[in-house]
């Protein structure tokens, strides 16, 4: 279990007290996958450089499984430091090691024996899916495979959790989901809480179970990411949820309004589906039973998280004032969230 007990970090600059992180209180439990969201200066990389001990708080307190990190020593803390495994955006390998060499150098710091390092470094090899590459240099591997070899180093010391400083923000987008998959391969196998660092609301979908969104300093929105996706309530939540739904818009205001222009006629409904519900037949059963209205289906999208299906659905009805009101009594019924954003 990691702890943030109100944590705040001021750095005095020429310019004045300059508060980066500000009171910030998280519980992130065992095993699981939480992630940090912020933009550019949002304090995420102070939070995190005080979650491995390289920064103190100004005030408060940060506990890993019960240790205090600011109460350790000078040794006490180095130990504790090699029990939580980092990975960077830009990997931070060495160049001039090979890719078991660059997974045996945490072993040999910890002063592990040759032969048990070798064969540490072997199984993480396998593990992460390079096995066969063991003697190539970084330079001659991928962006997606240095990030594996940067994975396999930071599980080398066994850790208690393992922070990802925008691991996934300099790889294509295809790259990133066999990254965040094998992340979540990890993090299922070995029970391993994962910290994820990003800007970016597609890696938290994908395998975060609890979000906490950070704006200049503070923590401004924290919960499952199921809930968060569904019912964002801060206006910066609200951006990266439809940055990630449809990164080509970026607020609900604007898509209505497009709708609205597009499909003048009748009434435009937004339906907004989760979990199982995502699989229930809705539309057909509202024309099975009301088969005198007309429905178009002019806008939808559904998407993935750890803990089911979230969608968004756009339709297009038209047909009698009875027949409507009782398609959207049998949403209701189907219990599927219901807005009418337009009537002709
Ligand atoms: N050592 C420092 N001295 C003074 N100010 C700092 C220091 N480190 C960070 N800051 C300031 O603290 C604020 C938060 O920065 P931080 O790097 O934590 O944000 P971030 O969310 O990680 O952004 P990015 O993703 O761009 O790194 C910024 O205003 C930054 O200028």
């Amino acid at each position: 279990m990691i702890e943030f007990k109100d944590v705040t970090k001021t750095y005095t600059t020429k310019d004045g007290d300059l508060t980066a992180v500000s009171d910030v209180n998280l519980n992130i439990d065992d095993g699981e996958i939480y992630g940090i969201v912020g933009y550019s200066g949002a304090g995420k990389s102070t939070l995190t450089r005080m979650l491995n001990g390289l920064e103190n708080p100004t005030s408060g307190e940060i506990d890993i499984n019960g240790d205090q990190i600011t109460a350790l020593s000078g040794s006490e803390l180095r130990k504790k430091r090699q029990k939580i495994g980092m990975i960077f955006q830009h990997f931070n390998l060495l160049w001039s090691r090979t890719v078991i060499q660059n997974i045996m150098f945490p072993l040999e710091v910890a002063g592990v024996s040759r032969s048990d390092r070798k064969k540490k470094a072997q199984h993480l090899v396998d593990l992460v899916g390079l096995t066969g590459r063991e003697h190539s240099y970084p330079s001659e591997l991928s962006g997606g495979q240095k990030q594996r070899v940067g994975i396999a180093r930071a599980l080398a010391n066994d850790p208690e959790i393992l922070i990802s400083d925008e691991a996934t923000s300099a790889l294509d987008p295809q790259t990133t989901d066999e990254v965040l998959d094998l992340l979540l391969e990890i993090n299922k196998k070995m029970n391993l809480s994962i910290v994820l660092i990003t800007h970016e609301m597609h890696a938290i979908r994908k395998i975060c179970d609890h979000v906490a969104v950070m704006d200049a300093g503070k923590v401004v929105e924290q919960g499952t990411v199921f809930n968060v996706f569904r019912n964002p309530k801060q206006e910066i939540t609200k951006r990266f949820v439809s940055e990630e739904v449809d990164p080509a818009l970026t607020d609900t205001n604007s898509i209505v309004e497009d709708l609205i222009k597009s499909y003048p006629d009748g009434t435009i409904v937004q339906l907004v589906f989760h979990g199982d519900q995502a699989k229930l037949p809705i539309v057909s059963e509202m024309i099975h039973q009301f088969p005198k209205l007309e429905v178009s289906i002019i806008e939808g999208s559904i998407h993935q998280t750890q803990e089911g299906s979230i969608g968004s659905l756009y339709l297009q009805i038209n047909g009698d004032k009875e027949s409507l009101d009782g398609a959207l009594a049998l949403l209701k019924k189907m219990r599927v969230e219901t807005e009418v954003i337009h009537h002709d």
